[in-house]
């Protein structure tokens, strides 16, 4: 996250840390609790790590620094990929975790609501964009949760600002015109969530943007509303 601010513990238990154990283990993406047995994230993010096997999923988690070798951590049982992902930047790019056991809710790991396909026109004033990621282009994974306040734009504005790309009505953009705040590597995965009527929803997942908090150059995300029917087909 780009301009952020440090997250207080508790503050986004539906944000979880993705992380690959391979020879070493590190996070990749963020992800976000939507039942007690599934995780929401980005397709973009399993590229080429189709394998269940390879992911642990950390609920409850401020810091990364905090999880060491016996801090528990759910495994994975099957990722879903929406068939018509190729690239985040042409869209679906959607995917979904099934963890191995169902996950006790406390204050610390929660699920979030998904808006549903008649929220599709909402107006959402109030969202936030959390994650590990890079606090600017070159840079690295960072220790504290971080968020940050970001507007929601309208799709033709964030289709003047890439003129070389399809903005369709599956995506969602935020973004401030002069840039300074965004998500960035490393947050891919994680939600922008948004309280509207005193309830929080993920109404976009972390997808791409042509550097990070870019002036004129906003962060796209996946129209979560947008997938609700097959988000619901998936998980039944
Ligand atoms: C795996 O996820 C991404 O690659 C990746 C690459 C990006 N954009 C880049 O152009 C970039 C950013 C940092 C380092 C870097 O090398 C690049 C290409 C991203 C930009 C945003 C956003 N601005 N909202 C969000 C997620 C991104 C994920």
């Amino acid at each position: 996250v780009v301009g952020g601010t440090v997250s207080s513990l508790g503050e986004w238990p539906w944000q979880v840390s993705l992380q690959v154990k391979s020879s070493t283990q590190k996070h990749f993406c963020g992800g976000s609790i939507i039942s007690n047995q599934w995780i929401l994230t980005a397709a973009h993010c399993i590229d080429n790590l189709e394998i269940p096997n390879l992911w642990r999923v950390y609920a409850g988690i401020l810091k990364l620094s905090e999880i060491k070798e016996d801090t528990p951590f759910f495994r994975v049982q099957e990722i879903v990929i929406h068939p018509q992902y190729v690239i985040a930047e042409t869209g679906y790019d959607i995917a979904l975790m099934k963890l191995d056991r169902s996950m006790n809710f406390t204050d610390l790991q929660w699920p979030v609501c998904l808006p549903s396909k008649e929220e599709r026109n909402t107006v959402y004033t109030n969202c936030w964009v959390t994650g590990w990621g890079y606090t600017k282009e070159q840079d690295d994974v960072q220790d504290t949760l971080q968020k940050v306040k970001i507007p929601v734009i309208s799709t033709e504005e964030c289709q003047t600002r890439y003129q070389q790309h399809m903005i369709n009505d599956k995506m969602i953009c935020a973004g401030y015109r002069e840039g300074g705040k965004d998500a960035c590597k490393g947050d891919s995965g994680g939600p922008l969530s948004c309280k509207h009527e005193e309830i929080w929803y993920v109404v976009g997942i972390i997808s791409w943007g042509e550097g990070c908090a870019r002036p004129e150059q906003p962060g796209v995300y996946t129209k979560v509303a947008e997938y609700a029917d097959w988000i619901i087909e998936k998980t039944a």
